[in-house]
């Protein structure tokens, strides 16, 4: 392998290597996909994340409107059609909306937010505000939480129905439409950090931001566990 290969590939393990702080971990996140939440705690978490879903095209439209480069943008849109809708498909807020009514939230109490809790809110804010300040490449390695994300929604498909008969399935298709799409995502995102960010200093500023990210994903279910606590 040359040099720049074998840069490129200890570069993006040290990356993956950081999935090992993913919320996929947390303890609120191991209760839900391990059996032990309640209707409320699994209604509290729904709802609590309907913020998140609904700041990422905001985020994306805000990294779309930093970056110069034609030929990344359009890639880069594809992310608000996925979560806006687009013609037929209603996109996966509302994919969302409807996991909400599975887990027998209304649609009112969904996105009017009233069970958002304050530091979920402010952490999902500081997500938003970083995509608006950073340098384009800056945001767009923000996103590669999504490189563990595949693996959060696929033990959500193969436990939830066992553990949770009570949810409608149809609710589960924001996370099986995730499947793909989060691949596709990360390929990019990837590719624009592993050209952007060159040398040590570079590299260590990747890995830097990629904590930031996965530290907004963990105080979230800090924020969800101490007010809906942990079994
Ligand atoms: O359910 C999850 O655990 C989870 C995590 C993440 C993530 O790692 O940021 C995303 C998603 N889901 C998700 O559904 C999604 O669309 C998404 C977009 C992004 C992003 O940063 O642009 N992260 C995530």
């Amino acid at each position: 392998m040359s040099a720049v290969l074998d840069r490129a590939a200890d570069f993006e393990s040290r990356l993956r290597a950081q999935g090992s702080a993913y919320h996929i971990y947390h303890p609120f996140n191991r209760m839900l996909n391990e059996g032990r939440a309640s209707p409320e705690q699994i209604r509290g978490w729904v709802a609590n994340r309907y913020c998140y879903q609904i700041a990422i095209p905001i985020k994306d439209a805000a990294i779309l409107s930093n970056c110069p480069d034609r030929e990344a943008r359009r890639e880069w849109i594809q992310r608000i059609l996925d979560h806006d809708g687009h013609g037929e498909d209603p996109g996966g807020i509302e994919a969302w909306t409807r996991l909400g009514l599975a887990v027998g939230l209304s649609r009112a109490e969904v996105e009017d937010q009233r069970h958002v809790l304050p530091s979920v809110r402010f952490a999902v804010d500081a997500y938003v505000n970083f995509a608006r300040r950073a340098p384009w490449q800056e945001a767009m390695c923000s996103s590669l939480t999504e490189l563990f994300a595949p693996k959060i929604h696929q033990e959500r498909l193969s436990t939830w129905p066992q553990h949770y008969p009570w949810i409608e399935p149809i609710g589960l298709q924001y996370f099986r439409n995730r499947l793909t799409q989060a691949r596709r995502d990360v390929e990019q995102g990837l590719r624009v950090t592993l050209d952007y960010f060159q040398g040590p200093a570079a590299e260590q500023r990747a890995l830097d931001i990629l904590k930031f990210k996965l530290d907004i994903l963990w105080v979230m279910n800090d924020a969800m566990a101490q007010a809906y606590g942990v079994a």
